[in-house]
């Protein structure tokens, strides 16, 4: 049976909890209204129709369209900002030590999700707690308790499309110990060099130009750069998407030997191949229109 100690820590028989939501909230935040788009396609077509006389006059032509747009946009239901619901109420818990994949049809909300989770995009309702790193006992601390950058330093995510600095493989390893909340921490290049040869690569990948990489590459750079920091909560958003079958099989043994190395890790896995890793998987989760229902 599931015991409550804390708020949003609960002992989940051998796995503990290592993060967990409750009832998440997400609105979409309309910047542009319908409106605006009215009053610029009437001033188009003021400006259009004092000059109209030829009818196969450039003006008129565009007269004809700017129309058109004018009829289109008002047959759009015209929503109120914060009206769009991206994630509808959703709860989940991760464990320790678990492959928990989250699939779901394009624009379903699961990078919104994740981008949640990470501290990166505010909620509107909701909240997400943190296994404590510092305590033996079962407490946790809230996303609204925590700075961003301290909850970044243990929920990391890992993007899509990895953004690297000009300069080479080791400067970008490099950079994330610049920061304070990695300060107390130390470069180990050792420790990538193993890395690098289980990816089948020799330490002459750590010299080379961010430039010159493949796609591939660079998702592996960017991999590793997450790693080396040991967050608690590594969220991966289709991290093998842009890769072949070969690169993409290391960086899932890669990924999956990180969390085996530590029992106070967690994954959670958004993917649309779900041959890769879902063999692998302890949890499926599917979000269908910012709804999240459990598979398994
Ligand atoms: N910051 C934002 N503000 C408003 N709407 C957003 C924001 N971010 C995403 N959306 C919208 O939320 C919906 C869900 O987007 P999301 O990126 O989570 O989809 P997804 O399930 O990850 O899709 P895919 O599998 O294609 O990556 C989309 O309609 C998107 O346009």
């Amino acid at each position: 049976m599931s015991v409550l100690h804390n708020k949003g820590v609960v002992d989940k028989g051998e796995f503990e909890v290592m993060l967990t939501f409750e009832n998440i909230w997400v609105h979409s935040r309309r910047t542009a209204t319908s409106s605006s788009s009215d009053n610029a396609s009437n001033n188009v077509s003021n400006s259009v129709t004092s000059v109209q006389t030829n009818p196969f006059t450039p003006s008129n032509i565009y007269q004809k369209w700017s129309d058109k747009l004018r009829k289109t946009v008002r047959s759009d239901p015209i929503l109120p900002a914060d009206k769009r619901v991206l994630i509808n109420g959703v709860t989940g818990t991760l464990l320790s030590g678990q492959v928990t994949v989250l699939t779901g049809s394009s624009g379903s909300g699961k990078s919104v999700l994740l981008r949640v989770l990470a501290g990166l995009l505010p909620m509107s309702n909701g909240d997400v707690y943190l296994k404590n790193d510092a305590s033996n006992v079962n407490a946790s601390q809230s996303i609204h308790d925590t700075l961003p950058t301290q909850w970044r330093t243990q929920v990391a995510l890992l993007a899509q499309h990895p953004q690297l600095l000009e300069g080479s493989v080791i400067d970008n390893l490099k950079t994330p110990y610049r920061l304070q909340a990695h300060q107390h921490l130390d470069f180990d290049i050792d420790w990538h060099i193993a890395q690098l040869e289980r990816l089948q690569r020799n330490a002459d990948f750590l010299q080379q130009d961010t430039y010159h990489l493949s796609g591939g590459e660079r998702q592996l750079v960017n991999t590793l750069r997450l790693l080396q920091l040991n967050p608690q909560v590594l969220l991966l958003d289709e991290p093998t998407a842009a890769l072949d079958i070969d690169t993409s099989a290391q960086l899932v043994q890669l990924l999956l030997s990180w969390l085996q190395l530590d029992t106070q890790r967690t994954l959670l896995w958004v993917t649309h191949d779900t041959q890769d890793i879902m063999p692998l998987a302890n949890h499926h989760w599917h979000m269908q229109a910012g709804v999240l229902t459990e598979v398994f």
